[in-house]
């Protein structure tokens, strides 16, 4: 069969992948599963067969190998391969060496790819590495520190490994083509943040940056990718994946990409001062009140005045503005609603960091009472959300389903609160809770393409529960609203014949 994208090659990009076809919104373009999980640097290391983030404490060996960790002897984890294990065990690592230098493991699982599969590593040294460019860089240096001299105290690696800079290589492989994917719960780490890992895909790591993707990705419990055209995209058309937050304002996704991708993006929405509209980074005019300051040939502009601002001063501005939030409850209501008002005097309401407390807010309103006001309230905010998610991920997107879920939820509560206290009729809330369906079957279009094995999955299929309960809230209204029709006709009828 067709593949349905091929890879092509030209300046900008390097290698990169185009539709071999017209492919339709939601069509399945690739499902893969990881050449290598791993940790990122610095953080703790992770079981070699379930991937779950384990404390050192209370780390064990695989049986057969004596090398690699596992979380205990029942683990039924599969990336553990048979392959790997027989490897470690002719090597003989020493496996205090892993349990103290946890930074060289993810080199390590690479390099034994190097032992039994010559195909795999020839396919995972093509991969882009940007050597060059790091070279004698901070990131260069620790790599040196951290992973070539440890290694190299191990018969690993030769000195030809060394000449060739082949763990700089790998180092940047990892750097360059892993996506950040979200590590299973782990028992070991009571209390402790969810910790990302990093898995490295052969053939989705082809796949070029947009700023606005057309794709759309999801990845499993078990680490199967799966990327998903989030509209129609014509044959010939680069497939783009986002490397960066949606999210963010254009600098910060810019950095994100130079320092950790190495290459400029200038994407429609990168070279929109406005970003398509959404004026995601822009600030309020301090001097005007009136216009909008948007950043354009490196100085800060308002629209209104045309007064430039330091680009220092902003950047001060900005980093004050993300201290104060750092220094706010982030479970309190009370005072994430106190900054968002008081930032309103210097951020455009759809500011990247507006709209993060935003999303925060939205989450503690649904935890909370559902009264008039918090109703009310969250209603504004899912709406101001969705303007701008629409945009900047036009089409299937989590963000947008996620937002649409709890939308519909507060209509539907506030249709019932007020229904309940006579401020609205039958009729009206028939209306609303019709409207909270609309709102809800379009949620589901973006939800149902998250995996069954993943929180996201299940909050699709509790979304599925609810329109169902939704749907027979909706009949019983209809029901009782025809009753109610059909009696007060008959009482109309008897006032009639009563002259
Ligand atoms: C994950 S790799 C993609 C595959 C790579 N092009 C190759 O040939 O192996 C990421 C690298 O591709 C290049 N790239 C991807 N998207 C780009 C874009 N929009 N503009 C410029 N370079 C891009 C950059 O060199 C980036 O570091």
């Amino acid at each position: 069969m067709e593949s349905i994208y091929k890879i092509l090659c030209n300046e900008i990009y390097g290698r990169y992948g185009v539709a071999n076809r017209d492919i339709k919104q939601g069509e399945l373009i690739l499902k893969e599963r990881p050449l290598i999980i791993s940790p990122p640097l610095g953080a703790k290391p992770i079981c070699f067969k379930c991937c779950t983030v384990v404390s050192k404490k209370y780390l064990q060996v695989c049986e057969k190998c004596k090398t690699a960790f596992i979380c205990g002897p029942n683990c039924s984890g599969v990336f553990h391969t048979n392959q790997e294990c027989d490897q470690l065990t002719k090597l003989e690592v020493d496996f205090s060496l892993l349990k103290n230098y946890e930074e060289i493991i993810p080199i390590l699982r690479i390099l034994l790819v190097r032992y039994y599969s010559a195909g795999l590593w020839k396919e995972l040294n093509e991969l882009e590495s940007h050597v060059e460019a790091r070279r004698n860089t901070p990131i260069w240096k620790t790599h040196q520190i951290l992973v070539e001299d440890i290694l190299k105290d191990t018969k690993l690696i030769s000195e030809k490994d060394i000449e060739n800079e082949t763990i700089q290589k790998i180092c940047g492989i990892l750097d360059v083509n892993t996506f950040e994917i979200r590590a299973p719960p782990s028992m070991s780490i009571l209390n402790s943040k969810c910790q990302n890992l990093r898995g490295l895909y052969l053939n989705a790591a082809l796949m070029a940056h947009n700023c606005i993707s057309n794709t759309h990705l999801a990845v499993d419990d078990d680490f199967m990718l799966y990327i998903y055209a989030s509209v129609d995209i014509q044959k010939d058309t680069p497939i783009f994946l986002n490397y960066a937050n949606a999210m963010q304002g254009t600098l910060e996704r810019k950095n994100h990409l130079r320092e950790g991708k190495y290459f400029e993006c200038f994407c429609t929405r990168c070279l929109d001062p406005s970003e398509l509209g959404t004026h995601i980074s822009s600030l309020k005019c301090h001097k005007c009140l009136k216009g909008k300051l948007q950043f354009e040939n490196l100085t800060w502009t308002c629209t209104f005045c045309g007064k430039s601002f330091n680009r220092l001063l902003i950047e001060n501005t900005l980093r004050q503005v993300r201290y104060l939030m750092e220094d706010t409850d982030p479970t309190s209501i009370m005072e994430l609603e106190k900054l968002h008002g008081r930032l309103l005097q210097t951020l455009h309401p759809q500011h990247y960091m507006m709209l993060e407390l935003q999303q925060n807010l939205i989450g503690l309103y649904s935890q909370s009472v559902p009264s008039r006001e918090n109703l009310t309230r969250k209603i504004d905010l899912c709406q101001n959300l969705l303007k701008v998610i629409q945009v900047l991920e036009p089409g299937i997107s989590r963000v947008q389903g996620l937002t649409l879920n709890e939308l519909h939820s507060s209509i539907a509560n506030l249709a019932y609160l007020e229904y309940s206290k006579r401020e609205i009729s039958l009729e009206i809330l028939l209306q609303r809770l019709k409207l909270s369906e609309d709102i809800l079957k379009a949620a589901l279009k973006h939800l149902l393409y998250e995996p069954k094995k993943s929180p996201e999955g299940s909050l699709a299929q509790n979304a599925l529960r609810h329109l169902k309960i939704l749907r027979e809230s909706i009949n019983d209204v209809e029901i009782e609203l025809k009753q109610q029709n059909s009696k007060s006709k008959r009482k109309m009828k008897n006032k009639n014949t009563d002259y």
